[in-house]
């Protein structure tokens, strides 16, 4: 196996626009999936009347085995490129969508944005209940930088291959984009049809108007970057960057006493590196002591990396002293404990309205506490993307606001920004999800040193 970094990939856009017929062709086209695949599905399509929704069938048809717990269709959600191996987390629907972001164990690095340029379907999914416009506010909310346009279905724009209409919607959506606080060196575009497999992998010869020159003047005139085919816009992604270099962050799931050992948390290494030896210390019950073992799958490891489930034997700490919800680091640079912190966040769910002194709990890494909301600090425009009411008395379903919360009892949480998966969180309440958000700042509490 080579090691290629791996990204995964959010494909996002309005109902119909083309996201399975996209995704479908891009699969084939690379050899994920493989031609036979294709051909017995292809006629299994046109048996049940499909044929003209193939590409579609065929996701749906993975989705399906899936869903039954076949393995085998994973394959088919993970696809190479020259530099990286991508998996498709897939986002068809807005609630799906919004699950998967939170309950997801893997945050998307990239999302992709599939635009039908097709008359009346683009103008659909920009109005304000379009999706298009909800979901690149859920994927900027969510704190996914990196964004691929596809414009596709080109071959259907009035006239076929429409230069005029391909910058129309291009110059709308980099108005929206930047309204959202889209940086738009992080954005590229690229005009497709799913359905031809104009520009998915092969450059095609029906848009000579697509070439370097145009590239540049979109550079120039609105900062995006021009790909020649989707796979080339793929390949050219920007590799996050690694969280080795990140202080230490583990939030605890589990705390054992395994005798003979003694007590063992156990976690996911988020960020940063744990060595044998090394000191730790847990918040918010600022207790600490020295590393003896590391564990990972039943097996003995000297250090662990992001990514690395572990169990790990910490001297002079009891079960007592810890438990679920607590962070381990190092002392230099430890776990933030906040009594405050303000959010930006989107309102999925609520029967009525969201005013100050709401108590939802908030689940962040693996954390779940009641936190109150001490101020609405401003509403934001779901069509400009910008603040545009100071403190507003309430907000309510389809808003996104910027909040201030106050946790009713002690809880790490890190700035966005700094910890994505520290950083980002679901609110419940009636056993529902009523919203979702990203730190954007936090007030330290102050701690007691033992
Ligand atoms: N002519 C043409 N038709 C397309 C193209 N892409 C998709 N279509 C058609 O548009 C319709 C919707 O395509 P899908 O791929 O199912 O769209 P989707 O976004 O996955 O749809 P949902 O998952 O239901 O939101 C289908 O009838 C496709 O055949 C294209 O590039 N050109």
């Amino acid at each position: 196996m080579s090691s290629k970094p791996h990204l995964n990939i959010v494909i996002i856009g309005h109902v119909d626009h083309g996201k399975s017929t996209l995704v479908g062709r891009l699969l084939v086209e690379v050899g994920a999936v493989d031609e036979k695949t294709w051909k017995e599905t292809l006629e299994a399509a046109i048996k049940a009347g499909k044929e003209s929704e193939k590409y579609a069938w065929l996701l749906d048809r993975l989705k399906e085995e899936r869903e039954r717990g076949l393995t085998i269709s994973l394959a088919y959600r993970k696809f190479e490129t020259n530099n990286y191996y991508y998996t498709i987390i897939d986002a068809p629907g807005h609630r799906d969508f919004v699950k998967n972001m939170i309950t997801g164990a893997s945050q998307a690095d990239v999302a992709l944005l599939v635009v039908s340029a097709k008359k009346g379907d683009f103008e659909a999914g920009m109005s304000p209940e379009g999706q298009t416009r909800e979901h690149i506010l859920l994927a900027k909310t969510m704190g996914i930088d990196q964004l691929i346009i596809a414009i596709t279905k080109m071959d259907i724009t009035e006239p076929p291959y429409s230069e005029k209409r391909f910058m129309e919607i291009l110059e709308t959506l980099v108005k929206f984009l930047k309204a959202t606080g889209y940086r738009m060196d992080s954005v590229t575009v690229v005009p497709v049809s799913g359905w031809v497999g104009d520009n998915v992998v092969k450059p095609s010869d029906n848009m000579p108007w697509w070439n370097s020159q145009k590239m540049e003047e979109l550079k120039k005139k609105y900062g995006v970057n021009g790909a020649r085919t989707l796979l080339e816009a793929l390949d050219n992604v920007k590799e996050p960057p690694k969280p080795i270099d990140k202080p230490l962050r583990i939030p605890i799931s589990e705390v054992f006493v395994i005798s003979g050992v003694g007590t063992v948390p156990v976690g996911r290494v988020e960020t940063g590196v744990l060595k044998v030896g090394d000191t730790v210390v847990f918040l918010p019950p600022n207790v600490g002591g020295e590393v003896r073992s590391i564990e990972m799958h039943h097996q003995r490891i000297e250090k662990a990396l992001p990514g690395d489930n572990i169990g790990f034997n910490v001297r002079g700490v009891s079960k007592e002293q810890i438990k679920r919800g607590d962070v381990a680091g190092h002392p230099t640079n430890p776990p933030t404990v906040v009594e405050e912190f303000v959010a930006r966040v989107m309102i999925v769910w609520h029967p009525s309205a969201i005013a100050p002194g709401y108590t939802p709990v908030i689940h962040a890494h693996t954390a779940s506490i009641p936190c109150k909301i001490v101020e609405i600090v401003g509403k934001v425009d779901p069509r400009t993307g910008q603040i545009t009411e100071k403190n507003p008395p309430f907000i309510k379903q389809g808003d996104i606001a910027i909040v201030r919360f106050k946790p009713l009892k002690p809880m790490v949480l890190e700035k966005f920004s700094d910890f994505p998966p520290l950083g980002r969180f679901a609110m419940r309440d009636m056993g529902k999800t009523v919203g979702i958000g990203v730190v954007m700042d936090v007030k330290p509490a102050k701690i007691a040193t033992k």
